[in-house]
């Protein structure tokens, strides 16, 4: 779940882009990049860390052009290394840049097939710079003369060989923007305008946020397997270029990964997670009629919206018993385990007076692997409390994720093949309560009662794409297991397009 941001515009980019990417910077820590369009050359800028401490002023000044696409990344195929962080450049066809959120399911055979037959290289061990080099291949079909309809042929013949979820914005040398959402359309992707003195300016990003800061108007999403081009005169173009689309998003966006200010598929994240809080008040009060909970306390920050709800629902007083260190980011996101753990500590603490004597029901919008759970319950009894109820907004979480969210391996997860009082009792909490997926599906639709089919798959082991087995599951759990990871490392190998006369490091 990276953040992407493409802006074709009147003025210079570099400033824009870089406050979109500041506000998608929850969808991922590890990199950032931004990659500009200048009388017929892209410029590049891109590493490891977070916005604020990847692009100086000497780079911002080097970041030149009315156009140009953005990234923050959060690793889920490859590695970590600086060289697999976003924009990816290829100078065939034409020159292209491309900038991707999710994870390709093929990208083993994607690779061998442009190896094999497309005669092209692949330097990285990114599913991302796989995307961009079959875009590559497809465009090149096309001829010099690339026109709309030769870019949305090219799209589709794309979605014809890609599997997996994807959200991806490329700039075409001298040509445009385009991007593009899987069939499925299980990763975000929207676009919206801006009207200046000089025209209009467009913007494509993983989530609307991005464009609310920069004075942008949320046009739409784009559909499952649509493509967006837009042409060196900022004219939009679009056209579904999927065979079968059908919209069946990923739920864990609304869960935790998108921001609440958000408006994904036509539903406000904010009130999908007001509506989970009273769908949990409502089993807790089905299970657990007479409750004897005396303060609801959420584990900042995702759970805030839900929780509120959640105690207003059960008539019970809501409290901020934790306070988070705002210069920490988010755990769960985070590379490694060691520093996942280490960060909860450093990240929350308890305020002993709302806990001291109380039976307390701490609320978290999802249990992944039980990191953050178990620490903040043992912090509630430290802080003197009576009983410790826990209750996720989110069901138990038992499969893997292979969309472009970085759990791979299900016995990483704490509620596989676990029953929910199990996780209850392993993470020592009094009494657990999780959401129904059923309850979870009815919260988004309440919002926006267009959204039938969802990917819920980490919910239920079904995925969406029909391409998953466990041959597949067995594979990437040999490849990206925790233990895995950490043996590895990650290497810090720099990659940079040379192609400025300045010093850039
Ligand atoms: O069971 P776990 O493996 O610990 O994962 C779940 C936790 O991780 C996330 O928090 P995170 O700190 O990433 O972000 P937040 O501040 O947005 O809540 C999520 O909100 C849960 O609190
Ligand atoms: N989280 C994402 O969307 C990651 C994109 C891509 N698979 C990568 O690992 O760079
Ligand atoms: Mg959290």
């Amino acid at each position: 779940m990276c953040g992407i941001v493409g802006l074709m515009a009147n003025q210079p980019v570099n400033q824009a882009l870089y406050d979109a990417l500041t506000v998608l910077q929850h969808r991922g820590q590890d990199a950032a990049g931004m990659m500009t369009w200048h009388e017929g050359r892209f410029l590049l800028r891109k590493s490891n860390g977070l916005v604020r401490d990847v692009f100086h002023t000497r780079h911002m000044t080097r970041l030149k052009g009315n156009l140009g696409i953005g990234h923050v990344r959060y690793p889920t195929a490859g590695s970590s290394s600086e060289a697999e962080s976003q924009p990816f450049y290829v100078n065939s066809p034409y020159g292209l840049a491309l900038a991707h959120n999710g994870n390709l399911t093929n990208s083993d055979q994607l690779k061998q097939e442009l190896y094999t037959s497309d005669l092209r290289h692949i330097n990285t061990s990114s599913d991302s710079e796989v995307l961009l080099n079959v875009f590559a291949h497809e465009l090149g079909k096309q001829g010099h003369h690339l026109t709309p309809e030769d870019i949305f042929d090219a799209v589709r013949r794309v979605h014809r060989r890609c599997r997996g979820g994807y959200a991806a914005v490329a700039m075409i040398n001298g040509f445009g923007m385009v991007a593009f959402r899987d069939p499925q359309g299980i990763r975000p992707v929207v676009f919206g305008t801006r009207n200046t003195e000089d025209g209009q300016d467009v913007m494509i990003a993983s989530e609307s946020v991005a464009l609310d800061v920069g004075g942008f108007e949320l046009a739409r999403d784009l559909a499952p397997g649509e493509a967006i081009f837009v042409d060196m005169r900022g004219e939009i173009h679009t056209q579904q270029c999927a065979d079968r689309p059908i919209l069946a998003p990923c739920i864990f966006e609304h869960v935790y990964l998108a921001r609440p200010d958000s408006i994904l598929d036509g539903a406000y994240v904010y009130g999908t997670r007001m509506q989970m809080g009273r769908k949990l008040g409502d089993r807790i009060l089905r299970e657990w009629p007479e409750q004897d909970i005396d303060v609801v306390i959420p584990i900042p920050d995702t759970s805030r919206t839900s929780a509120l709800e959640l105690a207003q629902h059960l008539g019970v007083t809501f409290r901020e018993g934790f306070m988070k260190n705002r210069y920490i980011g988010r755990t769960f996101i985070m590379p490694g385990q060691t520093q996942r753990k280490k960060s909860v500590r450093q990240k929350l603490n308890a305020i002993d007076i709302e806990f001291a004597g109380k039976n307390v029901l701490l609320v978290d919008d999802s249990i992944v692997r039980g990191t953050t759970c178990k620490q903040i319950i043992q912090m509630a009894r430290e802080a003197g409390a009576n009983k410790v109820y826990f209750a996720s907004a989110a069901p138990p979480v038992r499969y893997p994720n292979v969309y472009g969210i970085d759990m791979p391996v299900a016995k990483e997860l704490i509620a596989h093949g676990r029953s929910e009082a199990e996780v209850g009792e392993l993470i020592g909490a009094d009494r657990i309560f999780y959401q129904d997926l059923e309850d979870l599906k009815a919260a988004c639709r309440e919002v926006n009662p267009q959204l039938e089919q969802f990917d819920c798959s980490v919910f239920d082991g079904e995925y969406i794409t029909g391409d998953i087995d466990d041959n597949y599951l067995n594979a990437l759990e040999a490849s990206r297991s925790d233990a895995v990871k950490q043996k590895s490392g990650s290497a810090h190998s720099v990659v940079d397009l040379h192609n400025d006369v300045e010093d850039h490091d």
